[in-house]
């Protein structure tokens, strides 16, 4: 199963604004996320997290920055080859200004008001949790549409 990363760029302790990037290409497509990817072989978690931070939305990084949040395993039956667990981050401290890239155009939003209409389905069940700074490590499993969710265990620390 691959392993993929995915940072929340944030503002204030506890979380006042969150940057969230459209994607404009791939997987999640038209989906508002937080930045990440795949891990490539030979690379650690953090050092994918702030590479795919550059890459998306261009900002830079420390590895030492990145709060590491907990893991999720993303369980797609109806297409297993989809199945992926992903490394979750928050970061409150980078350089440079945000910026569209070719894979995502960033927006800050409140997050008293986070699109979760216009996200990934599973992100209303543990982005509130991890936005008052719990870790939470789970598995969500998605319906044959691979979108809805069909059942989902968080647990949060
Ligand atoms: C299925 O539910 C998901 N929810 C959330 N919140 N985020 C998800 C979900 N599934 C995947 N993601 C995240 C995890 C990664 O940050 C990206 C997926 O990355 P992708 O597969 O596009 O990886 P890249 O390395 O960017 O791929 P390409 O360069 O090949 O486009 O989405």
């Amino acid at each position: 199963m691959r392993s993929t990363t995915l940072c929340l760029p944030i503002q204030g302790n506890p979380a006042e604004r969150i940057l969230l990037g459209m994607k404009k290409t791939g997987f999640g497509h038209g989906k508002y996320n937080g930045f990440g990817g795949k891990i490539e072989n030979g690379e650690t978690p953090t050092a994918a997290a702030v590479r795919e931070l550059v890459e998306e939305c261009g900002i830079a990084v420390k590895e030492a920055d990145l709060e590491y949040m907990g893991q999720l395993m993303f369980i797609f039956p109806a297409n297993p080859e989809l199945d992926h667990d992903v490394h979750l981050y928050v970061v409150r401290n980078w350089q440079g200004e945000p910026g569209e890239t070719a894979e995502m155009k960033p927006a800050w939003f409140d997050v008293a008001d986070i699109p979760y209409k216009d996200m990934w389905a599973d992100d209303s069940y543990w982005m509130p949790a991890v936005l008052k700074g719990k870790k939470v490590n789970g598995e969500v499993i998605f319906a044959d549409d691979n979108e809805e969710v069909d059942g989902i265990t968080i647990r949060t620390e």
